[in-house]
């Protein structure tokens, strides 16, 4: 008998915070998301001032470095970058090998896992030098890998990555073998600078738990993105292409909107933890969806995103997050839509790689508490006479 006959439990007292809310777990250098301004800084520079002004590949090398590069080093960091793009024949036959209807978010994880298993020096316990290698490697193999499984499905021959070429270039040219207008290649730029960094979002903060047991960076990548995958974070720029294309009629998207309303239907692409009036990327982001339709006279999936959005702000107040406005322009981009969340990784790598790196300088084990509600003081009943 193993139960204490004084022991009484604890009166509810506890104040949980269930989904984490409103609870700051640590600080941090990389970025800040400011709901009342409904703005968002990475070391200190607006993100619009960003995606306007710098190169992704500038606002990669500011995320791990904290300062924006001078020619220079943005020079010797492409280059290293370019130097890394290449994947083993193993990954390659690993995605060849995967099952058809296998997700590219489980791909992509499984190839990054694979690209953990070459490492064989691997970055646990590591200086922060190895850690910023492998960062720098992620960076690079990742598109790689992503556009080889967007190929291999359809049955298609792999393209090798260019070193000529810059990280949104290369990217459209491993997956089309072409490389689209000048415009629509920075409205992807624009999308990865918008998408590659978000402070504690869940992924992140994943990517930063696992981190914290002084595992290896190809480990907190591959439960980042696990945590991504999901259609609360990540996932949702799928299912807002999928839910325009089930309306399929921009006339028909504030009637659609009013009755997903009525029946409490969870809207992707509206709706954020932090931000209750707006995301500071929407904006930017909406600007370059308006070029994209322009450039492929296209506006119907505009205009059904001006109807959604007017309904649901309007009814409830709620805004659409980043997720709104890159599922139709990633659409109208060429890529199948079950792509759009790898693409999302893509830019992602450097905030978790960032977050991951600063974790490791500064580490303490991160481990919550949680209030038991369970039953307590029960006896055990022998096997044989449980009912
Ligand atoms: C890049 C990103 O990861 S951004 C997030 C992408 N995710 C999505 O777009 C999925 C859709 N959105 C959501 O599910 C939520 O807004 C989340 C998960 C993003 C944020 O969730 P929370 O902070 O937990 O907000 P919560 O779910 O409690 O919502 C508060 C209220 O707004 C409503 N609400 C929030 N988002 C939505 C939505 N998208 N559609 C309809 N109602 C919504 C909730 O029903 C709730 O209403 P209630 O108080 O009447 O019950
Ligand atoms: O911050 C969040 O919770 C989700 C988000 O917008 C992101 O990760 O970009």
């Amino acid at each position: 008998m193993h139960i204490n006959p004084d022991y009484i439990p604890e009166p509810e007292k506890v104040n949980v915070k269930k989904g984490l809310e409103g609870v700051v777990i640590d600080t941090t250098k990389i970025s800040k998301v400011n709901p009342e301004s409904n703005s968002l800084i990475y070391r200190g520079y607006p993100v619009q001032d960003l995606a306007e002004n710098c190169s992704f590949e500038e606002v990669a090398f500011l995320l791990f470095h904290g300062e924006l590069p001078t020619y220079e080093q943005l020079q010797s960091f492409i280059k290293k970058e370019h130097g890394y793009r290449d994947v083993s024949k193993t990954i390659l036959n690993t995605l060849k090998a995967l099952p058809k209807e296998t997700h590219p978010m489980d791909a992509i994880r499984t190839a990054v896992s694979l690209l953990g298993c070459e490492d064989i020096t691997k970055s646990a316990n590591s200086s922060a030098d190895i850690f910023y290698d492998r960062a720098l490697q992620l960076l690079a193999k990742i598109p790689t890998m992503v556009a080889a499984h967007y190929r291999l499905r359809q049955g298609k021959t792999v393209i090798p990555p260019r070193k000529d070429l810059s990280f949104a270039e290369n990217f459209f040219h491993m997956c089309f073998n072409k490389i689209p207008s000048e415009k629509i290649v920075k409205a992807f730029d624009v999308s990865l600078i918008l998408y590659a960094e978000h402070s504690f979002n869940a992924s992140t903060f994943t990517t930063r738990v696992v981190t914290s047991t002084q595992s290896d960076i190809y480990s907190a990548t591959v439960a980042g993105i696990g945590a991504l995958k999901g259609s609360l974070h990540g996932g949702a720029n799928e299912q807002v292409m999928y839910m325009m294309i089930e309306i399929d009629d921009a006339n028909k998207a504030e009637q659609w909107m009013k009755d997903a309303l009525v029946q409490k239907k969870k809207v992707m692409g509206f709706g954020h933890r932090v931000y209750k009036s707006g995301d500071s990327r929407v904006p930017t982001m909406k600007k370059y969806l308006q070029i994209i339709s322009d450039v492929k006279n296209e506006q119907k999936w505009v205009q059904m995103y001006h109807s959604l959005e007017k309904v649901m702000v309007e009814k409830k107040n709620i805004y659409p997050n980043l997720d709104f406005p890159t599922g139709p322009a990633y659409y109208m981009m060429g890529f199948d839509i079950d792509f759009f969340t790898p693409i999302f990784v893509i830019a992602r790598t450097t905030g978790w790689s960032a977050h991951i790196m600063e974790q490791n300088e500064n580490n303490r084990l991160i481990r919550p508490l949680s209030e038991y509600i369970g039953a307590f003081q029960r006896e055990i009943i022998p096997l044989k006479n449980r009912k």
